[in-house]
């Protein structure tokens, strides 16, 4: 059976949005309670000659970590990420990140990432301390023209992500 790629965060999402061109345009899988992409770096995410920007390299995580959203059911923001850059990251050529929540305390999210190259080389891993916030937290601080679409977004995710899902994850203790 073929595997369908897990939503984007938007259209136009800098990490997964498929109409974003300037940006990563990541297709996310789910497997169990994993969630993986497969990226190629090109000259758009240049650092070193050759090499990807660590910039870009954290942003893939950070963007993957948003896909915890489909393990841990609930939304999250970024608090804080960390990257051990383990070795360079050549352009053109394909690598995998691997993504997981390590552990949920009340509303922090562990998660941890490894990314490794098609020859097996390990090329970094990064860890990201999530927030759980109610979905009126996106009302609140994101643009208001977009913000009923990820409303719906993620009541439609979080409704009906099958019914062998865990529950969602309160956003508030
Ligand atoms: C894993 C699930 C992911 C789910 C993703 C969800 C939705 C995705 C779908 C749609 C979203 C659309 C697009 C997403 C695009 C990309 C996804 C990538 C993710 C991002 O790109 S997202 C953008 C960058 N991100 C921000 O824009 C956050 C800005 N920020 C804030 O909005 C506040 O800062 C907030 C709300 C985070 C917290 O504010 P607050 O006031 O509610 O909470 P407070 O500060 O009190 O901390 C609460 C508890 O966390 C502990 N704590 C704090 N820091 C810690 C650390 N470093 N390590 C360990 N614990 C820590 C405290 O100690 C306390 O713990 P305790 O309660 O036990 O005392």
């Amino acid at each position: 059976m073929t595997q369908l790629p897990l939503p984007p965060h938007s259209p136009t999402c800098m990490g997964c949005g498929p109409d974003n061109l300037a940006g990563l345009q990541l297709v996310v899988f789910r497997s169990g309670d994993e969630v993986y992409t497969d990226v190629t770096f090109d000259e758009r995410h240049i650092g070193a000659p050759g090499l990807a920007h660590g910039g870009a390299v954290a942003a893939a995580c950070d963007d993957l970590f948003g896909f915890g959203l489909w393990i841990a059911r609930t939304p999250a923001v970024t608090r804080s990420l960390t990257v051990d850059y383990l070795a360079p990251v050549p352009l053109h050529r394909p690598l995998r990140i691997s993504a997981h929540v390590r552990e949920i305390d009340g509303r922090k999210l562990h998660l941890k990432a490894t990314a490794t190259a098609d020859d097996g080389t390990a090329l970094f891993t990064a860890h990201a301390v999530f927030i759980a916030v109610s979905i009126e937290h996106f009302a609140q601080h994101g643009a208001p023209g977009a913000v009923q679409d990820l409303l719906d977004r993620l009541t439609s995710a979080l409704d009906h992500d099958g019914p062998d899902r865990p529950s969602p994850h309160p956003p508030d203790r």
